[in-house]
């Protein structure tokens, strides 16, 4: 029999309210082992309960209950949610209560939704954008998993599914029925269905990569030469003193990350260490190897040049200047700025110290944020997983077109059609889904 799983659904701490979620068979019961004596509440409607230890009848909390009966709830089970007072000790007693009684055990990560997916009530996308919406940190982020959690990316993925079932039914019947097409391998009336196919799902996956980036935060990497002002500038985009600032040259060694929100668009900005020929010792040439190795794998770099060198410019970090390039001139507060061009790109003159000119490079890297990451509007590809599976099936489309025999092109599609179906889970995932759960928090 299927166990009935519970968890805490809300943040783990102090709250005013938290929520206990229990799913399965037993829901039901474990609610009226908490309320003896009492009748069940209706589904669907909120009851103030007397939440009692089944032996000896402590009273463990004053709740609100609320009942969902299978199979319209979240996880299509039988589901009963108790909102607590959100003191640890409260939570405590009654997860201790619940995990005493029979057939109850508490879930493992992302086991609701897991169970919600099991009963038809999401696809894998939505069950995946469940996972994104929580940890959404910015504007755009949520927009994007909540796009994909009212069932945008399946929807796409189930339609191609769908032409694809069809072509394949037209080739099994040229196949079965041999005299009236030519011999060969799909016949002309697929040919274009799969081409267009092909070509469509190719776009998809020609948008930069835009969808798995919005989740993850854009790379933008500071890079220049050493006091130029590299941390400063990440403390000052930051707010807060992330990285150590000091008049010695060779102070930052590690490569230093803070998460920020630029115009809703979530950023990853790295601090490195400053590039120069000679290093003080090995440990800072490491802090330079890995500077440069961050700097090639950035969506967008930020050279900061010293304003009181000028008209030198660093010549390791000039290098580094491309189109995906921001040019800063730091401590203008010192030196007067003059209007300077690096390799053609305007430098955006600033003060680490006072802050004047930040809010210029904020705006100039919100733009650059959003043309990578903003889209049409059309669903983005957001998981290497799904770019596999359409990798996969492009490839299987271009086997089929080339098929000497249409068999083997029928073939070819049916491997194209399982690629896609993998992604929402319409076929054999049970092997996919562990590492996909794996990903959730508890109580999710
Ligand atoms: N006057 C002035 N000083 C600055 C400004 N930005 C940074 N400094 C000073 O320049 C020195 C070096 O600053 P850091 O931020 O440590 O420079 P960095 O590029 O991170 O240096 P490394 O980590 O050693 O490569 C410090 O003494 C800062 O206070 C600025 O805009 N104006
Ligand atoms: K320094
Ligand atoms: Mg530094």
């Amino acid at each position: 029999m299927t166990a009935t799983i519970f968890a805490l659904a809300t943040a783990p701490g102090r709250s005013g309210v938290a929520v206990v979620r229990i799913s399965g068979p037993g829901a039901a019961g474990a609610l009226a082992a908490l309320t003896p004596g009492k009748p069940l509440p209706r589904p669907r409607e909120a009851t103030l309960a007397a939440l009692r230890h089944p032996v000896g009848g402590e009273l463990l909390d004053r709740a609100m209950v609320l009942r969902f009966a299978a199979p319209r709830s979240f996880t299509g089970e039988d589901v009963v949610e108790l909102h607590l007072h959100g003191g640890r000790a409260v939570v405590a007693g009654v997860v201790e209560v619940l995990a005493s009684l029979p057939g109850l055990r508490i879930a493992e990560p992302g086991e609701f939704t897991r169970r919600a997916f099991e009963n038809g009530k999401l696809d894998l996308t939505e069950a995946e954008a469940v996972a994104d919406l929580v940890d959404a940190e910015t504007a755009a982020q949520k927009r994007q998993a909540l796009r994909q959690m009212e069932g945008m990316l399946g929807r796409l993925y189930d339609g191609w599914r769908e032409r694809l079932t069809r072509a394949l039914a037209h080739i099994e019947a040229a196949i079965d029925f041999p005299e009236e097409d030519l011999p060969g391998g799909v016949a002309d009336a697929v040919r274009p269905v799969l081409e267009t196919l092909a070509a469509g799902i190719r776009t998809h996956l020609d948008d930069g990569g835009r969808g798995e980036r919005l989740r993850e935060g854009l790379h933008i990497a500071i890079v220049g030469a050493p006091n130029a002002g590299k941390s400063s500038l990440l403390n000052a985009l930051a707010r807060r003193e992330a990285a150590i600032v000091s008049s010695r040259a060779g102070t930052t060694r590690d490569v230093i990350e803070v998460h920020l929100d630029l115009g809703g668009y979530p950023v990853v900005l790295a601090d490195t260490a400053g590039l120069r020929e000679a290093a003080a010792d090995e440990v800072e040439e490491e802090g330079i190897r890995r500077a440069r190795d961050r700097a090639a794998r950035a969506d967008v770099k930020v050279a900061v040049f010293d304003a009181t060198a000028l008209p030198a410019l660093d010549p390791a970090t000039l290098a580094l200047v491309d189109a995906d390039t921001v040019v800063v001139l730091n401590k203008t507060d010192l030196a007067e700025p003059p209007a300077v061009t690096v390799a053609g790109h305007p430098a955006v003159a600033l003060s680490a110290r006072t802050g004047a000119g930040l809010a210029t490079l904020e705006a100039v890297l919100t733009t650059f944020t959003a043309d990578r990451l903003a889209g049409s509007g059309a669903p983005a590809l957001t998981r290497a997983r799904h770019r596999a599976a359409l990798e996969e099936c492009c490839e299987a489309l271009l086997r089929a077109l080339a098929a000497p025999l249409p068999e083997l092109a029928a073939e070819d599609v049916r491997l194209a059609s399982r690629a896609l179906g993998r992604i929402t889970g319409r076929v054999d995932v049970e092997d996919l889904l562990d590492v996909i759960f794996r990903d959730f928090c508890i109580g999710k």
